[in-house]
């Protein structure tokens, strides 16, 4: 018996069927040899000259000549599934002509034990070898798959209930995806399984054998073991597919038609697509091996010259009517053997023991800690998650900070840290959420929660107190709009211990701060104010330009990151008495041809970039769509030739195979291999422009948050008499007079001018689609059409008005 662990290449062993009209004048059986001679008589009628080959000679790993079920198994099964024990990968599959017996070979004849077949064998020799060897503990899941006319069939799935499969491939190998592993723990459940598969097998009627299979059948036997004396955390994988391939045959031959016919092209499809696979494998200069090309070769793809023990059964049938099948079934058999494996054992780790060795280390290094803290004095330190109870204690010790009757609470461990920082959060959300009832607690020393109303009305009075005014802005200014919650640290901190609020009057909000839960410190402008004319108003949802991006800038600006913790300390700028609030619209602007006129243009100069960007990426994307259309037809038009070519050879002529390839189908394939570039050229400047783009967009988005950020600063400059920030503006009017006086003389300038609507008009709605679009496009080029559709139809409904009025 041959060591299957020490073979490199595949091997084959020819089994013939019994036959009383065996055609012993043109077949030589040397069974001690392995040997086949063939020797066909040349048809007198071909001529004076004749040089078609009319002998054979072919050597095989082994000749099973009219032997038994007993004998085909202890050859070809017993050492693949010994190896499978031993943790190597098994292939065994069975090739040849409709009814030379590929399926009495691999299932048998259920009918008689002696006649039963590779696979119920190679079960029951598993589950013996597993009791053989009880230092191991096995899992063995099984699947069995058929491929019928390219389709992919879970022939364990529950009835109704087949998933969607595919051929995947990781570091592992290969399987299919969605396709069913049944556990089994014994020999009895495992044979269910098989004779379950085999009933939902497809089974098609004809001429040559009423009961042949039209399909393909993948049985797998995957294996688990795991050692159970060492401590090893590995884990062997190993599976045995036992492969039964629907028969070669001539279409004629056979006399299909109809149904049967279309199965017969795929069964001959997909044989064809083997034997290039197993062609191509046998040729060491190929570095390609077209396994994708049908369902069959692409599931094989490890079974077939990968890490495997792979054993071919070539099935002829010895009668002179089949000559041409046994030869072609020999030379698919000769080129087989040609294919090198190289078996390795799958040793994988097994992530359950890997997760239970960490559980274990955690515990000890737990218990190490805990002694830690015993022998330096720190008890009852919290490492578990703090329980709901614990909890809320340590939320009430926050409160309780809150209000100053706890000083300080101690820091043990760095959960505890983050648990603080929970309630912190809870308490920030709960607030800007707006409800009713806050958590947060009132600023002095209040005892009991405090609303968020009540917080506002404290800091409001203060502020009253401090500048002798007392309007809060209504919400509504898009530029440079902050929240209370937001982090622009522009904010005082109300000093716990003394409150100014606990002394004044309550303050009364005005309609939009309270249709608001959210209050707006600086840059709200609530009134259809004119700017420095001064008028007054009260009107909150004035504002124009209420950009969404430029609020985000505002908002989440870079001045300071956004912390729960500081938000109950804040209090709001001066707010611009009313009669000199002028209309943040227009200041913005006279800013933007004042001093922030170089911002306002790089701004205009970066979004014409970023246009551009877009511009060209919509093109490079159409470009790509209509290559890939161009590339989609012409393989269907090579499909189609090779289809025609291959419905013509209805005598399975092998010469085909070897033929030069036509004039026609090459020029098509060539034109194919050109399209493919320029597609990939299109795909990789795709890739190159897209993050041009979002690189461009980027610096737009910088540059507007700066623009706005430098205006805000000038706007508190001038009118709020706030000090400027570092960096920001240059050489500017010192007291406030001489600021609002300058800034009346920009906006009076500016008034003459005429408006640019680039600068006035930061990312619109369609550029923020086109965007998106773009993005859309990257993921699925062929989607281009659906989103053009899609904006077509967003501008109509933005303007329905022209369609009616046409
Ligand atoms: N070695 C054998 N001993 C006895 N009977 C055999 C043997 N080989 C094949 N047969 C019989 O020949 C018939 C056809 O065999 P089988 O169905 O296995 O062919 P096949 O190659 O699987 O055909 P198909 O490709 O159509 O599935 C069956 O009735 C089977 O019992």
């Amino acid at each position: 018996m041959t060591d299957m662990m020490n073979n490199k290449h595949v091997r084959v062993v020819v089994r013939t069927r019994p036959t009383t009209r065996f055609a012993s004048q043109a077949i030589e059986i040397i069974p001690d040899k392995n040997i086949v001679n063939i020797h066909v008589p040349k048809p007198e009628d071909a001529g004076f000259i004749n040089n078609q080959q009319s002998d054979w000679s072919f050597k095989f790993d082994k000749l099973l000549h009219n032997v038994s079920q007993d004998a085909v198994y202890e050859e070809c099964g017993t050492p693949i599934v010994r190896s499978l024990l031993d943790g190597y990968n098994g292939t065994l599959l069975a090739y040849g002509q409709t009814g030379a017996g590929k399926t009495f070979t691999m299932t048998g004849a259920t009918e008689n034990y002696r006649h039963r077949g590779m696979i119920p064998r190679a079960i029951s020799q598993v589950f013996k070898e597993i009791q053989a060897r009880p230092q191991y503990a096995y899992t063995i899941r099984i699947s069995y798959l058929e491929i019928y006319n390219e389709n992919m069939i879970d022939l364990l799935a529950p009835v109704g209930q087949s998933a969607d499969m595919a051929v995947v491939e990781d570091k592992n190998g290969c399987y299919v995806k969605g396709l069913s592993q049944v556990i089994a723990t014994n020999e009895e459940e495992t044979l269910n399984l098989l004779f379950e598969g085999e009933t939902a097998r497809s089974v098609g009627d004809h001429a040559l054998n009423r009961s042949s299979s039209r399909s393909h059948t993948v049985f797998t036997i995957h294996l688990e073991s795991k050692s159970r004396v060492d401590s090893s955390d590995d884990v062997i994988f190993s599976k045995l597919n036992l492969v039964d391939l629907a028969g070669s045959e001539r279409l004629a031959k056979t006399a299909s038609s109809g149904k049967t016919l279309k199965e017969a092209m795929f069964i001959n499809k997909s044989l064809t697509f083997l034997e290039q696979v197993i062609i191509a494998l046998a040729d060491k200069k190929r570095d390609h091996v077209p396994y994708r090309q049908s369902r069959l070769t692409n599931v094989l793809r490890d079974s077939l010259g990968g890490n495997c023990n792979t054993l071919m059964i070539a099935n002829i049938w010895g009668e002179a009517d089949h000559l041409e099948e046994t030869i072609s079934t020999l030379r698919f058999a000769t080129r087989m053997s040609c294919v090198t494996n190289e078996p390795v054992v799958n040793v994988q780790y097994d992530p359950m023991t890997l997760v239970k060795k960490q559980e274990r280390e955690i515990k000890e290094l737990r218990q190490e800690l805990a002694m830690y803290d015993t022998l330096i004095g720190r008890s009852h330190v919290q490492y578990e998650p703090f329980t709901d109870g614990q909890k809320a204690e340590l939320a009430k010790r926050v409160r309780a900070w809150f209000d100053g009757t706890d000083d300080e609470i101690e820091i043990v461990t760095l959960r505890q840290v983050k648990e603080i920082m929970n309630v912190f959060k809870g308490m920030y959300l709960q607030w800007a959420q707006g409800g009713d009832r806050c958590e947060l607690p009132k600023a002095g020393g209040a005892t009991g929660p405090a609303t968020a109303g009540g917080m506002e009305r404290d800091i409001s009075a203060a502020l009253e107190e401090e500048d002798g005014v007392g309007e809060t802005e209504g919400m509504g200014f898009s530029i440079g709009v902050a929240p209370v919650s937001g982090p622009n640290g522009r904010r005082k901190v109300i000093n716990k211990k003394a409150p100014p609020a606990a002394k004044k009057e309550p303050f009364v909000p005005n309609a939009a701060s309270r249709q608001s839960s959210t209050s707006f410190v600086y840059g709200s402008s609530p009134a259809p104010t004119t700017g420095t004319t001064g008028s007054g108003g009260d009107d909150a949802g004035h504002s124009p330009g209420g950009s969404p991006e430029v609020q985000g800038a505002s908002r989440f600006g870079d001045q300071g990151a956004m912390g729960p913790v500081g938000i109950p300390a804040l209090q709001p700028l001066p707010p611009i008495p009313a009669r000199a609030k002028p209309d943040r619209n227009e200041e913005f602007e006279t800013f933007k041809r004042g001093p922030g006129k170089d911002l306002a243009q790089a701004l205009i100069e970066n979004k014409r970039i970023l246009r551009d960007k877009k511009r060209a990426l919509v093109d490079l994307t159409a470009r790509v769509t209509t290559l890939k259309a161009s590339i989609t037809d012409l393989k269907t038009a090579v499909a189609r030739d090779r289809d025609q070519a291959l419905q013509a050879d209805t005598e399975h002529d092998p010469a085909l195979y070897s033929a030069p390839i036509p004039a026609d189908v090459q020029a098509k394939l060539d034109s194919l291999a050109t399209l493919k570039a320029d597609a990939k050229r299109h795909l990789e400047a795709v890739a190159q422009t897209k993050s041009e783009l979002e690189y461009a967009a980027r610096v737009v988005d910088t540059c507007r948050e700066r623009l706005v950020r430098e205006f805000d600063a000038w706007y508190l400059q001038v009118y709020c008499d706030a000090p400027a920030p570092a960096g920001v503006g240059e050489a500017r009017p010192t007291s406030v007079a001489e600021r609002r006086t300058a800034a009346a003389a920009a906006a009076a300038a500016v008034a003459g001018m005429t408006t640019d609507a680039s600068v006035a008009d930061p990312l619109d709605l369609a550029e923020q689609f086109d965007l998106m679009l773009n993005d859309k496009l990257m993921e699925d080029p062929a989607s281009y059409s659906y989103y053009a559709a899609l904006k077509r139809r967003q501008r109509r409904g933005a303007k329905p008005q022209a369609r009616t009025l046409m």
